[in-house]
């Protein structure tokens, strides 16, 4: 019915659907598991049904070559949705803007001017303060550690002070701000049912999602716009050396970057920038607890390069070859975003000989990608070794490791994000030994996923820590 109202000669296989709400029950509580589980039986080029949206949903290396690479151009654009669109002051962001010259400027100001190599390489220094700090709450505590936890005050303590040059972890109005970004990018994440199935959408209304959406959107707007006519007001403390301070910069040349344009952008470095990288760091630490030996030959690397007590240099991690392998290995596990944020395909086009209408949604399921049998040998063990002598990497040009995309609409935050990841995980591992607590054994660890902004631990991460010292 759907492909003959389309119009398509050749559409992709499809699952079974229920008329009106076409496969939306299909997806439970972690999509990405479920539709990794559909695609075995009907192919990693699969066509399914949002209401009556068509969706389609990618899960192999070669067919995500074609939609990145090969037809780059037709998948530029995300889809217009409205929650989307609210929370990025109408596209003028880069994360939802629909493909277009806003999202060209803003794509441009993110690579070339706030995370470029040398702009990352010059926030070093806070990554240094920020991994101490959290060095120092580790020795301090007698216990269990809640890893889970000190991650993402980690993450968002770095991004805060790249972002606005300073932290808001510790104001009550600061911790509101998190809590809200967190709560509109999850709500902007989940699929919701209102905005695929129209006359469903009381739904949403009904529940209140709608009005707690836009009340948060309100608020988060407030706390932006008083963090900025602050620092406006007090030239002097503009130092030219975080994202706002270079956006206010940039705006007094180019009067598209406007006020809203300034709140969209800085937005995207929290939505995209935080959950990502402490989940990263949660499953890294997991995979090291439950794989004592991968845990001691990375230790046994890191201290022979960087002695105890000495401080890991940027070059010291640069010769840390194992440390890189266990990296990418816990990326292709785990990728923070399992499901990439969704493209919007721009005209009619075929992938593989399967017909795709213009307005078909786009699903890169990474989490099925990186576990496919076709590309991996043993897709579901956890073995670093796999990368050692491999030209693998994740920067976007090997189709089989896609955590951060590909393509025009990949990553801009790689850079940024791998640097902090490196130096925090290599000194977490230089400085302390780790086990579980209570007795239990790696392989008996709860590796429960759910899906927030990204697919991150049901349960915390707890975890005892030795000084390296005490082996
Ligand atoms: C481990 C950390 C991170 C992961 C796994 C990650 C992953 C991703 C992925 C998968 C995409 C979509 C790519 C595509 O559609 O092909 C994306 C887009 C984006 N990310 Fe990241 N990201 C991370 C960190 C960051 C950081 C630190 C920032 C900025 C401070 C950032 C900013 C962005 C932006 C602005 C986009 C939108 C790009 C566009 O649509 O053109 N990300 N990220």
């Amino acid at each position: 019915w759907y492909h003959k109202r389309n119009g398509m000669k050749n559409p992709p296989p499809s699952p079974p659907s229920l008329p009106l709400i076409g496969n939306l029950h299909q997806l439970g509580s972690l999509p990405h598991q479920n539709l990794h589980i559909m695609a075995r039986k009907h192919g990693p080029i699969m066509l399914l049904h949002f209401g009556s949206l068509p969706v389609l949903v990618i899960s192999s290396a070669d067919a995500a070559r074609e939609i990145t690479i090969t037809h780059d151009l037709t998948f530029a654009s995300r889809p217009v949705r409205k929650r989307s669109m609210k929370i990025s002051y109408n596209g003028k962001d880069v994360v939802f803007a629909p493909y277009g010259e806003d999202w060209r400027r803003g794509k441009s100001i993110f690579v070339l001017k706030l995370l470029s190599k040398k702009r990352v390489q010059s926030y070093q220094s806070i990554r240094e303060e920020e991994t101490a700090l959290l060095v120092k709450s580790i020795q301090e505590c007698s216990g269990r550690v809640n890893l889970s936890a000190m991650f993402i005050e980690f993450t968002n303590d770095v991004v805060c002070r790249s972002a606005f040059g300073r932290k808001y972890s510790t104001s009550e109005k600061g911790k509101r701000f998190l809590e809200l970004v967190g709560e509109l990018s999850e709500s902007v994440g989940s699929f919701s049912v209102g905005e695929f199935i129209s006359w469903l959408s009381w739904v949403d209304r009904a529940r209140g999602f709608d009005q707690k959406f836009n009340s948060d959107a309100q608020e988060l707007d407030e706390f932006l716009d008083a963090v900025i006519q602050e620092r406006i007001e007090n030239q002097e403390e503009i130092s030219g050396e975080n994202f706002l301070d270079i956006l206010l910069e940039i705006s007094k040349d180019d009067v598209s970057v406007d006020r809203d344009g300034i709140k969209a952008i800085l937005m995207d470095a929290f939505a995209a920038g935080t959950d990502t990288s402490s989940t990263f760091l949660e499953w890294a630490m997991t995979e090291l607890l439950r794989h004592p030996a991968v845990m001691e030959k990375l230790q046994t690397e890191v201290r022979e390069i960087a002695e105890e007590n000495r401080e890991i240099t940027e070059f010291d991690l640069e010769r840390m070859h194992y440390m890189k392998a266990v990296i990418k290995e816990v990326f292709r596990l785990h990728p923070p975003l399992a499901l990439i944020i969704p493209r919007v395909a721009l005209r009619d086009v075929e992938i593989k000989g399967y017909d795709i209408s213009a307005g078909t949604l786009v699903l890169l399921n990474e989490w099925a990608i990186s576990r496919d049998p076709v590309s991996w040998d043993e897709p579901e063990e956890f073995k670093p070794e796999r990368f050692l002598n491999s030209l693998i990497d994740f920067k976007g040009l090997s189709f089989e490791l896609l955590p951060f995309g590909a393509g025009r609409r990949v990553c801009p935050g790689m850079t940024f994000a791998v640097a902090t990841i490196e130096f925090l995980l290599a000194t977490l591992v230089q400085k302390f030994n780790w086990k579980l607590p209570d007795g239990v054994e790696g392989k008996d660890l709860d590796m429960t996923e759910i899906q927030g902004i990204t697919v991150h631990r049901k349960v915390p991460l707890l975890a005892l820590a030795s000084t390296s010292l005490s082996k």
